[in-house]
């Protein structure tokens, strides 16, 4: 299918993601998420747990992340629909249990580990909350915990990690990228077609390009200029080729999709998820023609539309389309364009003459492929077809961009032709949030990015430091200590809420012991105190509470209520997003979001902490 983009889209069936609660639940989409797939040391202590009949004792961990990546003020939590899947299916094989057998460091383990606890082990001890997939999540405030016993609860922590940190890296790197893609002024307004500027632009110099600034101050005039038609550039992920391995790269596609990505170039993720794919083309491909002679015997249908609905006409109608081509060149004297380039563009023309859109930037942006383009888009039009676009991988973006949106805007008025004010800038090449700001900020006329290497390889962070901490063993709190303020565990098991105010907008999470029978409660007053500086703590009146997780895994009955779709999870995403105080998103020094802990968590992590730190004696 055509998407709204002008790019290629194709859509297949989903294969078993969005399972329901009544179906069963599919199996990890990467066939490496097996129990194996840890650490040695999960094995090793299992082993100790074991030998020394631990690990029955109940126990209950928690996974979290210490700090925000990006440098900003939230994350995304992603990951958890291929947690329960493994979860769903954790069972050693017999392959893998010979195996460990004749791992080195395990051979003098005594046979009944193997053939009686790890042969067993499956999950049905175990039981899971966690925050809803797509969740803002902020520092401290778990993502998921776990209840088990103490040998299982522990052989899954590394398998856990890895399956959210990164997906919730990626999810809001993308999430991050396409807030700044969005830009702030950019708002989507009904309308048909902008002005146009009957003065010739002679390329002037960057700084004082006559469209430089042009969507920002419509946008900020009021009245009389509603008609226009503006439209928030959208984000595709082009980064499989760069991403880090298979899993890597299918990882990016999907989490980046989650996270507000309009489409992938992956194709695989396309048939597995369900999502929209879409691609151009590459500058090898203009480069293999090198003459027009190669196209002049390609032909096209005309496609005219009857009674309102597009119909082709027969074969033997068929047009060549390099005269036509031909012709324009010469009335408009742009003899002087790249003949294979062109030759290239009535190649794909004719390949994809619904969905037209070129690379431009294979020898000269604006004296070639801006006119070469401008040349197959007249000819297809004259056949009845709707160009699409154009995509820029070099150079100055916020310049070619504006310029080549002009100069649409001029062949607009010049051939009457209404579809240059629809065509999509795709614009690629390196860009990273910084340079989303960046254009934002000098203007530009780019409807949709290309983001491939930053995106997938989070090259701003590379990784998000989720941890997984146990927090309590026979149903004790346990408390980890470190000279790191950041690092000292809140001990005990505890329940997440989240607290709204007024205007509709999360004011902070609070962290409450579960046994504490005092909870936060819309309309009420509740003190919210930071868990370890004492003077620092605020009142909230809360107009609406949420508690934070849900039973999403009960070793019984597998998962509990099945698994969302990724699109669902999208748009959980960017209602979210939606709702957010402005400062919370921004890139400079974004607002700090409160993670606090209730009066009585306050005392409690306090009392624990003293009684766990040894007095030191001077003399
Ligand atoms: N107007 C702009 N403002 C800020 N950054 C930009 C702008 N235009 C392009 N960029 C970014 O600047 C960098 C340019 O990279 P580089 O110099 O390697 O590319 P190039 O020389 O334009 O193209 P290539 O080397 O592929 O021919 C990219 O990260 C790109 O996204
Ligand atoms: O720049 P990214 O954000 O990673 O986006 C993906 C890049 O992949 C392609 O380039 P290609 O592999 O042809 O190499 P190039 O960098 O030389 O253009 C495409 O033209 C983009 O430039
Ligand atoms: O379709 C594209 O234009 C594309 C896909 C992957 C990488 N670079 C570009
Ligand atoms: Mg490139």
């Amino acid at each position: 299918m055509s998407g709204p983009s002008g790019l290629t889209f194709a859509m297949e069936d989903a294969a078993g993601i969005t399972a329901s609660a009544a179906k069963p639940v599919p199996t990890p989409s990467n066939n490496l998420v097996t129990p194996l797939l840890t650490d040695l040391y999960q094995i090793t202590m299992a082993y100790a747990y074991w030998k020394t009949n631990q690990h029955l004792r109940p126990a209950h961990f928690e996974l979290f992340f210490r700090k925000n990546p990006f440098g900003g003020s939230y994350t995304l939590f992603a990951g958890l629909d291929e947690v329960l899947k493994f979860l769903a299916h954790f069972r050693f094989s017999e392959d893998d249990i010979r195996f460990l057998r004749n791992t080195p460091q395990l051979s003098h383990c005594e046979p009944a580990f193997f053939d009686d606890y790890l042969s067993n082990l499956d999950c049905s001890d175990v039981v899971v909350h966690a925050m809803r997939e797509g969740s803002m999540a902020f520092p401290r405030v778990p993502l998921i915990t776990v209840t088990a016993p103490l040998g299982i609860g522990n052989l899954i922590e590394t398998t856990l990690l890895t399956l959210v940190n990164y997906p919730s890296l990626v999810a809001t790197n993308a999430c991050r990228m396409v807030v700044a893609a969005r830009g702030q002024f950019w708002e989507e307004t009904a309308g048909s077609s902008p002005p146009l500027r009957t003065s010739k632009s002679s390329s002037p110099p960057r700084s004082s390009h006559p469209h430089s600034g042009f969507r920002k101050s419509i946008q900020m005039t009021e009245g009389g200029m509603t008609d226009i038609r503006l439209r928030k550039p959208k984000c595709v992920e082009f980064g499989l080729r760069r991403a880090q391995g298979p899993d890597g790269g299918f990882s990016a596609s999907k989490y980046s999709y989650l996270g507000g990505f309009h489409a992938t170039s992956n194709v695989l993720a396309g048939k597995m998820l369900d999502m929209p794919i879409a691609g151009t083309h590459a500058h090898s491909f203009v480069q293999s023609y090198t003459s027009l002679e190669l196209v002049e015997g390609a032909k096209l249908k005309p496609f005219r539309p009857a009674a309102g609905i597009g119909v082709e006409t027969k074969d033997e109608e068929m047009v060549l389309l390099l005269p036509i081509v031909l012709k324009y060149r010469h009335d408009l004297g742009w003899e002087e364009t790249n003949d294979g380039e062109l030759a290239a563009f009535v190649g794909y023309a004719v390949s994809f003459p619904n969905s037209f859109l070129c690379l431009i930037d294979t020898y000269d942006t604006l004296q070639s492929g801006l006119r070469n383009f401008i040349l197959v888009s007249l000819a297809l039009n004259d056949l009845g077809y709707t160009p699409r676009g154009i995509r820029l991988d070099s150079g100055d973006l916020s310049y070619l961009s504006l310029e080549c949106e002009y100069v649409f805007h001029e062949m607009a008025e010049r051939c009457q032709r209404g579809f240059f004010y629809d065509l999509d800038i795709v614009a690629s090449n390196d860009i990273n949030e910084s340079v989303l700001n960046s254009l934002n900020k000098q203007g530009h006329a780019i409807t949709m990015f290309g983001i491939g290497t930053n995106l997938v390889t989070c090259q701003a962070q590379p990784a998000l430091g989720c941890v997984y901490k146990l927090v309590e063993v026979d149903e004790q709190p346990r408390i980890k200590l470190s000279n790191d303020l950041e690092k000292v565990l809140i001990p005990g098991r505890k329940v997440a809420y989240r607290l709204f105010g007024e205007a509709g907008w999360p004011l902070l999470d609070l962290l409450v012991c579960r046994n504490e029978t005092n909870r936060p409660t819309a309309g009420e007053r509740v003190l919210c105190r930071h868990p370890f500086i004492e003077q620092k703590r605020v009142a909230v009146v809360p107009s609406r509470v949420v508690q934070l997780h849900s039973l999403v895994f009960d070793g019984k009955n597998g998962v509990v209520s099945g698994l969302p779709s990724v699109e669902e999870t999208r748009q959980f995403v960017n209602d979210q997003i939606n709702h957010t105080r402005a400062d919370l998103l921004r890139y400079m020094n974004p607002g700090e979001y409160k993670v606090s802990v209730s009066e009585n968590t306050f005392h409690f992590l306090h009392q624990l902490w003293q009684n766990e730190t040894p007095v030191r004696e001077l003399r």
